[in-house]
């Protein structure tokens, strides 16, 4: 007979005091000092890295990178040139962390504590950059980032070590790569899910998906129809020596970047700031005068302003956050166009007034994993999880926007997102659940950049309600 296992209990033991990881300590810190007061001059690169450093450190506390520069820029009262100057280092820094902290951790003794990581991270960034011409000598960027770390008080004490990882770098550079990129995270710059899920989602273009999402995204604009025409505005460029050229219907990239107050009209809103790919959304809505047309996620407007500019349409531009509907009126004001705007959510009907709407554009929110070009912090910020939960709201969005579209209107469903479950396996259930005929809409454009095409990583799915 077989005897049945048993389950002996031993009385327990004094349990072992738990061993402490290195980087304990870091738990214990005071919240990030952002309010000390530097005595570095606001032109040097110490400056500049200090200020950097300190929006990636808050990057890594779940803040976009956008509003954390604003706060520090805002806290040091920086100078157009130092923000550029922080702007530019962080941003270089956010597309090659996963290669600066696996660095790190192979030079480093012990787990840095926040703010140190960001400022090594900030300096790797511009030691590694993959630019023809370095942006700054690598004696410079050593020298200056010793000189932040001694200005501040939460690095002060880790000069030394900011010193000697700096300069182990430059000395043992080739291995020290060699061995960090043997790590996907190293490798591609992302989180190890998010290369997971672009390998399950894409399974021949996963990697080229990824390098794109590192580029330095174009500077693409959008000709305002009612004010110009493609070949008065490229001719325009030409005169002002601009090099650029046409890459859609309405879009044309400048070869080099530069502040909008820099491009031609656009103050008097003969042009936008769009990506390409963005500005198919306006004329698959297929609009006509006289319609009516609801913008349910508008913010900032980018899409709403071109669908004004295609057809005289009565435009309700609706957002759930008020501060990014305000961005949508101060882009309507440039554009001299108007729109009804309302602070709702997409998913209630409270703000509506039971008229049915010829046209619906629904750029849901979604984890904007195909934008990343423009916005490199998101793959940090992002967590697996984000996908289920927006999938489900903008599936709650697109049916009850379904209620109020017209009997043989259309609704544009957008994402710029990479991942299926947002975009096409959403689209799928959505039609089936609401017996939608699906039209010809282009479905998942993944970000491209190159000589003909350029834009981000988008979805789109059409739908058109039964007369
Ligand atoms: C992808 S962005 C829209 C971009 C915009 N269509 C454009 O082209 O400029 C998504 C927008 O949805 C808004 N949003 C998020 N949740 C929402 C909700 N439940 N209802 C309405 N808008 C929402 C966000 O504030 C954000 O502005």
């Amino acid at each position: 007979m077989n005897k049945r296992p048993t389950l002996t209990l031993k009385s327990p033991a004094k349990p072992a005091a738990p061993k402490l990881r290195a980087s304990h300590a870091r738990d214990l810190k005071p919240a990030l000092q952002t309010s000390f007061q530097t005595s570095l001059k606001p032109d040097s690169l110490a400056y500049s890295l200090i200020g950097a450093a300190n929006a990636l450190a808050q990057v890594k506390t779940g803040t976009n990178l956008p509003q954390a520069l604003a706060q520090v820029w805002a806290k040091h009262e920086a100078t157009p040139q130092a923000r550029g100057a922080m702007q530019d280092i962080a941003y270089r820094a956010m597309r090659l962390l996963g290669q600066s902290e696996t660095l790190v951790s192979l030079m480093a003794p012990k787990a840095p504590e926040p703010l140190v990581s960001a400022l090594l991270s900030c300096a790797l960034a511009l030691l590694a950059a993959p630019d023809e011409v370095p942006p700054y000598e690598e004696f410079t960027v050593v020298d200056q980032t010793v000189t932040a770390a001694e200005s501040h008080p939460d690095t002060a004490r880790a000069k030394g070590m900011v010193n000697a990882v700096l300069r182990r770098f430059l000395r043992e550079r080739r291995d020290l790569l060699a061995t960090a990129l043997l790590q996907p995270v190293a490798k591609w710059n992302y989180p190890q899910w998010w290369i997971d899920a672009a390998k399950a989602a894409w399974p021949q273009d996963w990697q080229a998906v990824l390098s794109s999402g590192n580029q330095a995204p174009p500077l693409t604009l959008r000709i305002n129809s009612r004010k110009t025409s493609m070949a008065q505005y490229l001719a325009t460029l030409a005169g002002a020596g601009m090099a650029a050229s046409q890459i859609g219907p309405y879009a044309v990239r400048l070869d080099k970047a530069v502040g909008v107050q820099l491009i031609p009209g656009f103050a008097e809103g003969v042009v936008s700031v769009q990506d390409a790919g963005a500005q198919l959304a306006a004329p698959l809505l297929d609009v006509r005068d006289g319609m009516r047309v609801l913008d349910a996620c508008a913010a900032p407007g980018g899409k709403t302003c071109h669908i004004l500019e295609l057809a005289d349409v009565d435009v309700t531009a609706l957002d759930a956050d008020p501060k990014r509907l305000a961005r949508v009126g101060e882009n309507l004001e440039r554009l001299q166009l108007t729109a009804d705007l309302k602070a709702a959510e997409a998913q209630t009907a409270g703000w509506w007034d039971g008229q049915p709407f010829d046209r619906i554009l629904a750029d849901v929110p979604c984890t904007a994993s195909g934008i990343v070009r423009r916005h490199p912090d998101i793959r940090w910020l992002r967590r697996k999880a984000d996908t289920l939960q927006l999938a489900t709201l903008s599936g709650k969005i697109l049916d009850n926007l379904w209620q109020m579209l017209a009997p043989g209107g259309k609704l544009l469903f957008v994402t710029c997102s990479l991942w299926p479950q947002e975009s096409e396996a959403q689209a799928a259930a959505f039609a089936v659940r609401n017996q939608a005929v699906r039209l010809d809409a282009p479905g998942q454009l993944l970000p491209a950049g190159g000589s003909g095409q350029d834009h981000d990583g988008l979805f789109y799915a059409l739908f058109q309600k039964n007369a």
